[in-house]
């Protein structure tokens, strides 16, 4: 026992320490504290609290400065006695009580070699040390929004709850007697409607920012002084079509990748060529020599953003630029442009060579055949550029790795889209290079912030965070889009509304780009276990329970530590001990039975089962700070590689069900976030000042309309899977607000059934001459108010906390109410035809093609192709108009038969949802010319179809003298 314990303070070579061993010195105060604890909560966050004696102390822990009212402290001393390092155990003023794994394991590992022991020391001597101790920056900070608004906030919530309650008992009370079905369908919609509200408002009960401090890190990590101990980070890009996907888009992402602001041997970049193409990899082949340009030049200058496409087009940033920055960088500047150019121009004729395929097929420069010439059906093909052993920069330093990577494709494997070239990219980066941190961004979505890495190591590298957070989620920001934002394509209510209410939650849901995991997460792991972490309910009595628990068991487990010397580090004990499947509640225990070594050998068979065949893949997984296994022999690593990207790899094997990106559904991203969140990770919203990434979003009508709709379609694919959020993931680790989050993400879709038909209620009612509401008296009026006014000042409190403006929320709900009549309404149907017949969804990819040869740049705007999805809001704008026609005409011929106020009523009714289709409106007007008069005439002809009809039907229905429109 002595020897283990040895070894895992000395890592086994080193002499023996002096002395080992925990010694409490005194019964914590327990009680006394807790009164205390609660009044620091209550001043929490408006000012620091003087540390006064033993009760309350400003501690800096590893980079976190914290009021503590209780602290115990785990220290290391030397031989002599003398303290050389302290963690901090205790209860904080914020509620939480530090889980200090990683600090602990970070001292313990820095001092191994040193003559040292741990002790646990009491309060007042911790305090004295630590306050000898310079303090430490904190890595990031997370902010509650405005108090005042806050509450405002959620005061207009509970209101509008109320008042929606309310309006039901009266919408229900009060039944229309001659039109009854007109009544019971509004009614059905409008409860659906409220009911859906209830699932989008309540995740937005908690909102939250949070700030990074990039210097902090810089100083912890990557400092002039010390080697730099920043983690390695792999970045995957995402491409597929090199026609929709310019390869100069994807060159610019890739140049930004490498010119990054991190450590270069840290950095390595992946692109998954899903398209098999010629293009794409010679492509890269250029890349990779021009970023030997490029990269020093934006390291020199520090320029951004660092896509060079991107950073020429800013002419006049860049004048200021040159003026302030005088001679030598002028000079620089000019030639790197022309170099720049000169590069465009190569992919621009590789382009057009590109263009149509020679009848024997490509060929690469040297004549060989190109493997990849039937794109569904080749071997797998990887090709590594730069890094360590490659070429360096004219500048004589190294270039991080690029490594172009194209899987195996077989037509009669499913090859799972996105997701599929995910997985494979993790594997064959498992190997190559085995960063534990991974990011990936589509080809169109450049690091618009060279600190972006930086930002998300924030978090990664905190050690109170780190062992929790699965993945650090950027917003999704946008270059080249209309002024007045047509389609809403900057999304602004969800990236700067929901998302900030789910960081309050367990974290933001992962949306596909822009997004750094950890590995761990990926490989289907399961976080830390800290049974506190997920209930913020403060029964302080609980509390207490739980810290003398966790106390007891810390100790416990820092034996344990000492045993398990072997085993990499604590940080995936539990989760891999899951994997075995032998081990206790505790997740301990077992592992000292089977000895050092055993276990490994015994979980062989399930490692397989999960991770599939690759013993080294395998082997690299157990590598907690990444890099390779010390058994990889490098003569061999290309050729492992470029197995695990075998098609026939994934057989039999947990990829895309258990871990990493899981199939199953066209939005992945969704589906992905939500199964790591079910085993109870938490995520991060990171939002710089600078946006850290941007992308192009689809510029008009028709390819924005059919994002939309695969949106939607993966949704339903969710709804109705395995992974549906309404059964999937009980007695995890979902938080339940995050549960509503999720399902709400997949059943909007279903939303679109009532919205169709309510927005067809009003011409109804026009035509029929019925209401939905009996009568329109003054309570149907304050009652419709009451309801409208909630619903803009809950809208109007979000722009506030949430940063938007008001144009974003209104273009936002019209494009809430033109997708749902639309491509959402065709998903649900698509959903359910492919449930039933099985028949599979395709992924249409956004054309990223960006209209850089001049001209109108927003030409391509109102361009739009035929397609079924603008049928059903055609018709909805038609059938209103007509509506609205026969009720003025009714008006003229048959002179008042109703009272002004229910004609009022609905011809607001009617106008009303006109409105809401205004953009849908002016993406039509553009160029209908042939194909778009056609689908006029149909909708015109349908909707004067369904008008008659209804008339007929109703008169059929109900009592003619009573019923009929006119008489
Ligand atoms: O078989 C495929 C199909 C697509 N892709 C890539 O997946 C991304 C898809 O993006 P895009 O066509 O631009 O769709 P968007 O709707 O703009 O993408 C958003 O929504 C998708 C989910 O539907 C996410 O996967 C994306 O990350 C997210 O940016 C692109 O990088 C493609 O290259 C592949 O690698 N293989
Ligand atoms: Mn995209």
């Amino acid at each position: 026992m002595m020897s283990s314990e040895e070894s895992f303070i000395h890592g086994g070579t080193q002499p023996r320490p002096a002395q080992i061993g925990i010694v409490i010195r005194s019964p914590p105060p327990w009680p006394s504290k807790f009164s205390n604890q609660r009044e620091l909560s209550k001043a929490e966050g408006k000012r620091p609290i003087e540390p006064s004696g033993s009760t309350s102390t400003n501690i800096a822990m590893n980079g976190i400065t914290k009021q503590t009212s209780y602290e115990k402290a785990l220290c290391m001393i030397d031989s002599a006695g003398k303290p050389l390092e302290t963690v901090m155990m205790g209860l904080y003023n914020d509620g939480t009580v530090e889980e200090d794994d990683a600090a602990v394991t970070e001292m313990v590992e820095k001092r191994a070699g040193e003559q040292s022991a741990t002790i646990i020391i009491e309060e007042e001597t911790a305090a004295e040390i630590v306050e000898q101790r310079p303090k430490i920056e904190r890595l990031n900070k997370a902010k509650q929004i405005n108090g005042f608004i806050l509450f405002v906030y959620r005061l207009t919530i509970m209101l509008r709850f109320i008042i929606l309650c309310q309006f039901f008992r009266f919408r229900i009370s009060r039944s229309v007697k001659n039109a009854h079905g007109l009544w019971l369908v509004s009614v059905i919609c409008e409860i659906w409607f409220g009911v859906s509200w209830i699932f989008d408002q309540f995740p937005k009960w908690k909102p939250m920012t949070r700030k990074t401090n990039v210097n902090a890190l810089r100083a912890r990590f990557w400092n002039e002084n010390e080697p730099c101990t920043l983690d390695p980070i792999d970045v995957f890009v995402s491409t597929v079509d090199p026609m929709k996907e310019p390869p100069l888009v994807t060159a610019n992402t890739v140049l930004s990748i490498l010119a990054v602001d991190y450590p270069t041997d840290k950095v390595s970049c992946y692109i998954s060529d899903d398209g098999a193409s010629l293009l794409t990899s010679e492509t890269t082949i250029l890349t990779a020599s021009f970023a030997r340009l490029w990269v020093p030049f934006c390291k020199k200058y520090k320029i951004e953003p660092r896509a060079p496409e991107v950073y020429f087009s800013k002419d006049l940033h860049c004048q200021k630029e040159l003026k302030k920055r005088g001679g030598i960088f002028i000079k620089e500047w000019r030639v790197m442009k022309r170099w720049y150019g000169e590069f465009r121009e190569q992919i621009k004729t590789y382009v057009d060579e590109a263009e149509k395929m020679p009848g024997d097929g490509w060929k690469m420069r040297n004549g060989v055949p190109w493997p990849g010439n039937d794109s569904q059906h080749h071997a797998g093909m990887i090709q590594v550029f730069l890094g360590p052993t490659g070429k360096k920069d004219v500048k004589e330093n190294y270039l991080p790795k690029l490594v172009y990577v194209s899987r195996e494709k077989n037509p009669t494997k499913p090859h799972h889209k996105k997701a599929g070239a995910m997985n494979a990219l993790v594997r064959a980066s498992g190997i190559l290079s085995n960063g534990p941190y991974i990011l990936n961004v589509d080809c169109d979505h450049y690091f618009n912030n060279s600190c972006a890495l930086l930002e998300a190591m924030c978090f990664m590298m905190d050690p109170k965070l780190s062992r929790k957070i699965c993945f650090v989620q950027f917003p999704q920001r946008f270059d080249g889009i209309d002024k007045d934002d047509r389609y809403a394509n900057r999304n602004v209510v969800f990236f700067d509304v929901n998302m900030k209410g789910l960081d309050g939650l367990q974290g933001p849901a992962y949306v596909g780009t822009g997004c750094c995991f950890s590995r761990e997460a990926i490989y289907g792991f399961y976080p830390i276990s800290d049974e506190d972490y997920h209930d913020h309910v403060h029964d302080h009595r609980e509390k207490f329970r739980s810290i003398i628990g966790r106390i007891k068991r810390r100790t416990k487990r820092l034996f344990q530590k000492k045993r398990l010397q072997r085993v990499p580090r604590s940080r995936a004990e539990i989760s891999r001990a899951e994997i075995t499947g032998a081990v206790n509640e505790d997740g301990h225990d077992d592992f000292q039975r089977y000895g050092d070594d055993a276990w490994l050998l015994l979980s062989q068979d399930n490692l397989k089962k999960r991770f599939g065949s690759s013993s080294l893949f395998m082997e690299s997984t157990f590598m907690e700070n990444g890099g390779l296994p010390p058994s990889a022999n490098p003569a061999f690593l290309l050729d492992e590689a470029i197995r695990v990207v075998g098609c026939n790899y994934e057989d039999n094997c947990d990829w895309g069900k258990e871990i990493g990106w899981i199939y199953g559904s066209v939005t992945e991203d969704i589906l992905t976030g939500f199964k790591m969140h079910t085993r109870g990770w938490r995520s991060i919203y990171c939002m710089p000042s600078i946006p850290a990434f941007k992308g192009t979003a689809p510029i008009n009508l028709t390819y924005r309309l059919d994002q939309v709709m695969r949106w939607a379609l993966g949704s339903v694919e969710i709804l109705f899977s395995r992974h549906c959020p309404i059964w999937y993931g009980y007695g995890g680790g979902l938080y339940k607000l995050q549960r509503v989050a999720y399902i709400n993400t997949v059943i909007y879709p279903l939303t679109s059934l009532p919205l169709g038909v309510y927005c067809v209620l009003p011409a109804i009612c026009l035509i029929s001459g019925k209401f939905i509401t009996p009568t329109v008296d003054s309570e149907t009026i304050v009652c419709y108010s009451m309801l409208f006014g909630s619903v803009i000042i809950t809208g109007a409190l979000e722009n506030i906390w949430g940063g938007i403006g008001l144009a974003n929320w209104w273009k936002n709900e019209q494009f809430w109410v033109i997708g749902g009549t639309s491509a959402h309404l065709i998903a649900v149907i698509q959903g359910l035809l492919k449930l039933m017949l099985r028949i599979d969804t395709n992924f249409t990819v956004t054309s990223k093609a960006t209209n850089a040869d001049g001209e109108d740049e927003f030409a391509e705007l109102s361009i739009f192709r035929f397609g079924y999805v603008l049928l059903p809001p055609i018709t909805i704008i038609f059938i209103n108009i007509l509506g609205l026609l026969t009720a003025i005409s009714n008006a003229i011929n048959y002179g008042h038969h109703q009272t002004m106020t229910v004609i009022a009523g609905k011809i607001t009714f009617a106008v009303w949802v006109i409105v809401h289709f205004i953009p849908f409106l002016k993406g039509l007007r553009g160029k209908t010319k042939r194909v778009p008069t056609i689908i006029c005439v149909w909708s015109f002809l349908l909707a004067s179809m369904l008008s008659l009809l209804w008339v007929q039907v109703n008169s059929f229905i109900f009592d003619k003298t009573k019923t009929t429109p006119h008489h």
